[in-house]
This record gives structure tokens, sequence and C-alpha cells, in this order.
């Protein structure tokens, strides 16, 4: 088994019956679906909140309920992967673009797991590409700032074109190489006009599932 599905897997274990549970994104919250599909077969009851196009189209697939995530106030648990965790389960997330959708969710969930494996893990976060997802109008300005703060900014793209996010935007991923402050790096991104989101994740996540040779190991937040 690899990391991963160990991660995933183990997870979905935390879902009981009568939950709202955030679906995040990615090839690590794939193998949490496969679970869950499997006890939503034989009986589990949840509505799931789905966090990207690419989420519902497996949820659909695995036959697992979903729910608008305007029909409601509170999820009790989202489990989510990352790009990056580090000591304090601060991450960056939005490799795979699912970012503002992801913390949406997350803003509202009374609990949330992250699922990862091992090589997420780091010291300080900022090797991984910090995304910031940007409105298209007046988006090349907000680039060129980023280029003047040193931030190596390159726009996503797919194909040639520009990668495009479930909610129409685009994304800036910035080389931080090390981001010593991160609180203060996310509040600097929220006050520029166009940044309609950015991928890091402070002070959210409650329980990180790391998938090890061993076994998932189980890290708590500490509060
Ligand atoms: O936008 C994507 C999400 O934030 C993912 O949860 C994150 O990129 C981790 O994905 P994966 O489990 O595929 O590494």
């Amino acid at each position: 088994m690899n990391e991963k599905q160990m991660a995933g897997g183990k997870a979905a274990d935390y879902i009981e019956d009568g939950m709202t549970i955030g679906l995040g994104t990615g090839s690590t919250v794939y193998f949490m679906l496969q679970k869950l599909g499997k006890r939503v077969k034989e009986g589990l009851q949840i509505k799931g909140v789905s966090t990207s196009d690419s989420t519902t189209q497996l949820a659909k697939s695995l036959d697992i309920p979903l729910i608008s995530i305007n029909e409601i106030d509170q999820i009790d648990l989202t489990i989510d992967g990352a790009d990056e965790v580090d000591a304090e389960l601060n991450g960056i997330k939005g490799g795979g673009g699912a970012l503002l959708y992801e913390k949406v969710v997350a803003s509202i969930s009374s609990k949330i797991i992250w699922i990862v494996d091992s090589a997420k893990l780091v010291e300080s976060l900022g090797t991984f590409p910090l995304p910031v997802e940007v409105l298209p109008f007046g988006s090349h300005q907000v680039f060129r700032l980023f280029e003047k703060e040193g931030l190596q900014p390159s726009f996503r793209k797919k194909e040639d074109a520009y990668f495009i996010t479930d909610s129409g935007h685009y994304v800036i991923d910035l080389k931080m190489e090390s981001i010593k402050h991160p609180e203060k790096t996310a509040s600097w991104l929220d006050g520029i006009t166009g940044v309609v989101e950015h991928g890091l994740f402070l002070n959210m996540a409650d329980l990180l599932i790391v998938g090890e040779a061993g076994g998932p190991a189980i890290i708590y937040r500490k509060k």
C-alpha cells in the first residue's frame, strides 16, 4: 500500500454516520473517497460537500451523496490533502488549483484532517511554490508586483494556455524558498486587490495523518 493510500484510508475511519463531510481534492483524497464510497455502499449515511469539479465527478462515480455548500452553515469534518505541512500543522495547498473552494469549505468546518505522504513534511513552508489565485482582470499588474518583491512569479499554464480554476480565475505560483513569517505573508497577500485567495492555510488543520513505512502517523495540532 502506498503512503497516500494509507493516509487516505485511515482518514475515512474518522467519518461517522450522519456527518456532513468536506471532501478535499487531489491524489491523496482520491484514496479517502474510494474507502468512503465503500462505506457508503455498506450503509453509512453522510452528505459530502465537494471542493472541486474533479472531486464532484469522483464522488458521483462512487455514489457518495453530495449537498451544495449553499444549503448548510456548518461541516462536521473536512478531509483534505496538502502540498507541504510544517510542525505547527500550517500548510501550503493549491497544487491542484482547488485552494479557493478548499478554503471556503475549511472556514465552516468544525474539524479538519489533512492527509499526506511523508514527503510533504517540511521544517518551514515555501519550497513548494505558493499558489495565489487571482482575478484575470488586472492579473498582470499583480504579477509585476510579485516580480518587484523578488518572488519569481509564474502564471500557471495548462497546455500553453492559462490554467483556469473552477471559479474562473488564474493561478500565479510564487517561489518563496522559505516563508519565515507565514502569518505576515498571508495578511500581505490578503490585502492585495485582485488576489482572490492564496494557498497558505494557517491554524486550520486539527489533525494530520501521514502515510509512513511503518503505518500511518497521527499528529495533533498543539493548541
Ligand atoms: O489544489 C489542490 C489541493 O490543495 C490538494 O489537496 C493538494 O494539492 C494536495 O494534493 P495531492 O494529495 O494530490 O498531493
